[in-house]
C-alpha cells in the first residue's frame, strides 16, 4: 500500500539536491528541474518524483527507472551501476549519482517534503518484543490526554482517525518522511513509532531525531539478515546515538540492555522490573493481582496496572508509563492514562465463539520468537485449569535458527503443540515444521505433538485438544497475530488466525460433546495430520 503525501509542497530543484549531496550529475539535462517527491519503488512513482534507483538483493531499481519515467518521475537518484543500466536502456532521465543512494536518501526526503526542521515530538521503539505494544500504549494514553498523536508501525500508520494497513514495521525513509508531513500537515503534535533493526541498517530512520528512544529487549530473531547477536545488537544501539536521538530510556532486563546504557551515545533512564535489580525506575508486582504494580523513581511512587494481559505487559506498561513522564506527563495524568486498554491487535487478542459460551481461553498472540514464544505461554498458564495448548509455525525465508527454540519453549510450557504452518513463503513447508518439532522433541517433558500443515486445520485441532481437556483449558495460536493474509511460495492466501478460531470455537460448538476421538501422542511420537497446504480463507 502506497504511503500518504503530503497535499502540497514546493518543490525542491534539482540543483539544490544534487549540492545537499554532493552527487555528480550524469546528465547534461536540465538542473532546474523541479522535484516534488521521492519514492525507491518505481510502482509508487507520481508525476514529479525523484525515483531512487537503489541496488538490491534481489534486483536493482535502475532496472525499472523505464516504469518511473512513464508514471512521471523527473530524475533519478541511483550509483555507478545504477548510471550505466539507465544508459543501456536509454532511460533519458536526468541522474544523481552517488556511491551509496539508501545512504543519503533519509537527507533527501526530509528536504523535498520539508521535514528537516521538526515541529513533532517523535518517540522511536526498538527491542526485539514489545515495539508494537509498547507504541501502542504510549500514543493512546498521549490520546486520552489530549494529544494529537501519530503512530507509524507492524500493524498500522494511524494518522488521526486515518488508520493505513502497514507493508513493513518502519517505512522506507521516503514513505517516513512524507508520512511526518502529511502528520505536520494534520496538527499531529507527538509521532510514536516502532524502528525495526532493519530501518536501522538500511538507513530507514535517517533524517529523524528522535525526543525519546526506547529499547524494551533483545533475544534471537533475524539472524538472516544480521551477521550473529552482536550485530543485531548494533544496529539497534544506533539509535542511542546523536544521530538519532536526544535521550534513550532502556529496559535493563537483560544484558544487552545493560551493555546499551554502557554504549549510549545519549543520556539514558534505565528500567527494570526485575526484583532487587538496579535501575532509575524500578517495578514491584503485586503477589496477589500480577497486573497491579508499583513503579518507583525519581523519589516518587506510582499505583499501576497492566491493562493488557500477560506478565510481559507489565514491562511494556511500565516502560509506557516512564517514557510518559520523560515526555513530560504528570504523574496523575500517567496514573489515569496507563490504564486505558489501547486494544493492540493479534497481541494476546481473546476470541470468542459467536455464542460467548466457551469453557476455554482462546487467544491469538504475535509470539514468533523462542522468547515471545516463552513470554506469551507463560503468561497463559497461570489462567490455564485444563489443558494448554498451543497452535505455532515459523516463518519462511527468515531467521532459520530460531526455529527450535521456538518448538523448544512450546513444548516445555504447553501440555499440547500442534506445529503448523507459518508463513512459508519460498521454503519447504514441511521442513520448517520438521525444525520446530525438532525443538519440540529435544524438550523433556510429556507434552503432546502434533503436526497438522494447513492453519486451519491446525487451529481446529488446538480447539479439540482444548475441549478434551475439559473447562479451564486454553488454545493460543501464535506468530501471525494481525496477520490478514498467509504467503505460499510467493501468494499471499486471505488468512485471519482470529477469523480461523473463532470459526473453530463455532464448529466445536455446534458438536459439543462429540470431542475425544483419539488424535495426540506424548513428546516421543508425533502424529502428522496430512491436509492440503494451501489455505485460503
Ligand atoms: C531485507 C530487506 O529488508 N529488504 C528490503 C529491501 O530489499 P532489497 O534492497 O533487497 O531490494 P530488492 O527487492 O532487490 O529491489 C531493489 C530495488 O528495486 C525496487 N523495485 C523492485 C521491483 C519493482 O517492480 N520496482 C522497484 O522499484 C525496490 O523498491 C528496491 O528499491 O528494500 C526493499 C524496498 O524497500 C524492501 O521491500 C525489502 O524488504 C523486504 C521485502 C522485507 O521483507 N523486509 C523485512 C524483512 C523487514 O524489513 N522487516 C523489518 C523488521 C520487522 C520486525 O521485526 O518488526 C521491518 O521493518 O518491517
Ligand atoms: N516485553 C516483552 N517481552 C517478551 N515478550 C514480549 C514482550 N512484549 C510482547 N511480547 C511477545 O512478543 C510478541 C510480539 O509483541 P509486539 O508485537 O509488541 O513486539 P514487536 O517488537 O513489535 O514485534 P515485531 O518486531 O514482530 O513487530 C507478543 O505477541 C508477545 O507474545
Ligand atoms: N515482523 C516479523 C514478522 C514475523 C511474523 C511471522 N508471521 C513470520 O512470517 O515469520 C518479521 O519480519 O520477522
Ligand atoms: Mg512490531
Amino acid at each position: 500500500m502506497s504511503a500518504p503525501r503530503p497535499a502540497s509542497r514546493d518543490s525542491s530543484s534539482l540543483r539544490e539536491l544534487a549540492l545537499l549531496v554532493d552527487a555528480s550529475i550524469e546528465t547534461s539535462a536540465d538542473l532546474d528541474v523541479g522535484v516534488t517527491g521521492v519514492t525507491l519503488d518505481s510502482r509508487a512513482v507520481q508525476p514529479g518524483d525523484l525515483y531512487a534507483a537503489l541496488p538490491g538483493a534481489r534486483a536493482h531499481g535502475a532496472d525499472f527507472a523505464a516504469q518511473a519515467q512513464a508514471a512521471g518521475a523527473s530524475a533519478v537518484l541511483t550509483d555507478a551501476d545504477g548510471a550505466e543500466r539507465l544508459r543501456a536502456a536509454a532511460v533519458a532521465l536526468p541522474a544523481l549519482v552517488v556511491e551509496q543512494p539508501r545512504a543519503v536518501l533519509g537527507a533527501l526526503s526530509a528536504r523535498i517534503y520539508d521535514t528537516t526542521e521538526q515541529s513533532l515530538t517523535m518517540v522511536g521503539i526498538t527491542g526485539t518484543n514489545g515495539k508494537t505494544t509498547t507504541a501502542y500504549l504510549v500514543s493512546s494514553a498521549l490520546a486520552v490526554l489530549g494529544h494529537r498523536t501519530g503512530l507509524i508501525g507492524t500493524v498500522e500508520t494511524r494518522i488521526g482517525d486515518e488508520r493505513i494497513k502497514s507493508v513493513r514495521t518502519t517505512p522506507e525513509a521516503t514513505d517516513l518522511h512524507a508520512i511526518l508531513a502529511v502528520m505536520e500537515e494534520r496538527d499531529t503534535d507527538t509521532c510514536v513509532m516502532e524502528v525495526s533493526s532493519h530501518a536501522l541498517s538500511q538507513h530507514r530512520v535517517d533524517g529523524v531525531v528522535f525526543d525519546l528512544a526506547l529499547f524494551t529487549n533483545l533475544s534471537q530473531d533475524h539472524l538472516d539478515f544480521h551477521a550473529d547477536m552482536e550485530d543485531y545488537f548494533s544496529a539497534k544501539a544506533r539509535l542511542f546515538s546523536t544521530e538519532h536521538s536526544l535521550r534513550g530510556l532502556v529496559c535493563v532486563d537483560d544484558v544487552w540492555g545493560r551493555r546499551l546504557v554502557e554504549r549510549s551515545g545519549v543520556p539514558v533512564t534505565t528500567l527494570t522490573t526485575l526484583p532487587d535489580a538496579d535501575a532509575d525506575w524500578t517495578v514491584t508486582v503485586d503477589e496477589q493481582e500480577p497486573s497491579r504494580f508499583v513503579l518507583r523513581g525519581r523519589g516518587i511512587e506510582l499505583d499501576l496496572r497492566s491493562a493488557l494481559p500477560g506478565d510481559f505487559n507489565v514491562a511494556n506498561t511500565a516502560m509506557a508509563a516512564v517514557a510518559l513522564l520523560l515526555l513530560g506527563e504528570e504523574t496523575d495524568a500517567v496514573s489515569r492514562a496507563i490504564l486505558t486498554d489501547p486494544h493492540v491487535p493479534g497481541r494476546m487478542e481473546r476470541v470468542t465463539s459467536s455464542t460467548d459460551g466457551d469453557d476455554l481461553l482462546a487467544v491469538v498472540d504475535y509470539a514468533h520468537t523462542p522468547d515471545a514464544v516463552e513470554a506469551a505461554l507463560a503468561a497463559l498458564r497461570p489462567s490455564t485449569t485444563g489443558r494448554l495448548v498451543v497452535v505455532l509455525g515459523a516463518g519462511g525465508d527468515r531467521d532459520r535458527g530460531k526455529r527450535q527454540g521456538m518448538g523448544r519453549a512450546a513444548a516445555g510450557l504447553a501440555d499440547a503443540v500442534v506445529v503448523t504452518d507459518d508463513n512459508p513463503r519460498g521454503e519447504d513447508p514441511s521442513s520448517i515444521r520438521a525444525a520446530v518439532l525438532e525443538g519440540a522433541r529435544s524438550v523433556d517433558s510429556s507434552s503432546t505433538l502434533v503436526e497438522v500443515g494447513g492453519r486451519r486445520e491446525a487451529i481446529r485441532e488446538a480447539v479439540r485438544l482444548a475441549r478434551e481437556g475439559g473447562p479451564g483449558s486454553v488454545v493460543a495460536v501464535v506468530g501471525k497475530g494481525h496477520e490478514t493474509g498467509q504467503e505460499v511460495a510467493g501468494v499471499v492466501h486471505p488468512f485471519d488466525d482470529r477469523e480461523e478460531l473463532r470459526a473453530a470455537l463455532d464448529a466445536a460448538d455446534g458438536e459439543a460433546g462429540a470431542a475425544g476421538a483419539a488424535g495426540g501422542t506424548t513428546n516421543d511420537e508425533t502424529t502428522t495430520t496430512d491436509t492440503d497446504e494451501e489455505t485460503t480463507g
